[in-house]
């Protein structure tokens, strides 16, 4: 169970959340959603320990960086690694980090561990980085917009990967976007942000039985 508890942030006069509560359970995939600067990425790169809250506090059962694995919104790989490289470093930093699945990850995603990330494409580079974030055995997966500016067929295959690699038996997977149609068929809950407010928490079931999740949130926003 992750438990934010009455996160705020504010930079210099600008505040990008302001008093946000939720929790999540193990087992689920959440959707935090809501329009660009609603406080999306900030919340998540508190989530993960890059940013620090100005007040609040997030309660993990252990030391973060044993529970969150993260993938940020931007690239930040080493350029002149090769795949397997990439792999290879990953799997010397973490003691969570599961090398088979790695592996099965890049072959499930037709990715040539030899290419040097240098001559990867967007997508590419988008997959490489989803493998080697949900290859860690951690509680949390949290990814920043995995979908984001890609073509709708590599878009079908990083959800596929993350429904067949994602073991929620063990873990939840949190992502932020803006593809409510393409990810609404996998999600459980979404968490909507406003003004760096949350707005609302709720089950996907439930809303499916009244409205598209789309339709839903122009009617809450
Ligand atoms: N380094 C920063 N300093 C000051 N303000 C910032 C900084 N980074 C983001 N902000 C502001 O914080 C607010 C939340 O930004 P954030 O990037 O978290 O939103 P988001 O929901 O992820 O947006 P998007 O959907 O466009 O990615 C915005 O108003 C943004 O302008």
């Amino acid at each position: 169970m992750l438990e934010v508890k009455h996160i705020s942030k504010k930079r210099m006069l600008r505040t990008m959340l302001k008093d946000c509560s939720f929790s999540i359970e193990t087992g689920k995939i959440v959707g935090i959603i809501g329009e660009n600067g609603s406080g999306k990425t900030t919340l998540l790169k508190i989530l993960a320990g890059v940013l620090h809250p100005s007040k609040g506090d997030i309660n993990l059962e252990k030391n973060r960086s044993h529970q969150i694995s993260y993938s940020p919104d931007q690239e930040y790989f080493y350029d002149y690694f090769k795949i397997e490289q990439l792999i290879d470093f990953y799997n010397s930093q973490f003691n969570d980090f599961d090398l088979e699945r790695a592996k099965a990850l890049i072959d499930f995603f037709e990715l040539d561990p030899k290419q040097k990330i240098t001559y990867l494409s967007k997508g590419q580079k988008t997959r490489v980085k989803i493998a080697v974030t949900i290859a860690r055995n951690t509680p949390f997966l949290v990814l920043d917009e995995p979908l984001a500016g890609l073509d709708p067929l590599v878009k079908e295959k990083i959800i596929n990967g993350l429904i067949r690699f994602v073991d929620l038996d063990k873990q939840s997977l949190i992502i932020t976007t803006h593809e409510l149609l393409e990810v609404e068929a996998i999600l459980d809950e979404v968490i909507v942000l406003k003004d760096g407010q949350v707005i609302e928490q709720k089950e996907v079931e439930d809303i499916r039985k009244i409205n598209s999740l789309q339709n839903w949130l122009k009617e809450i926003y």
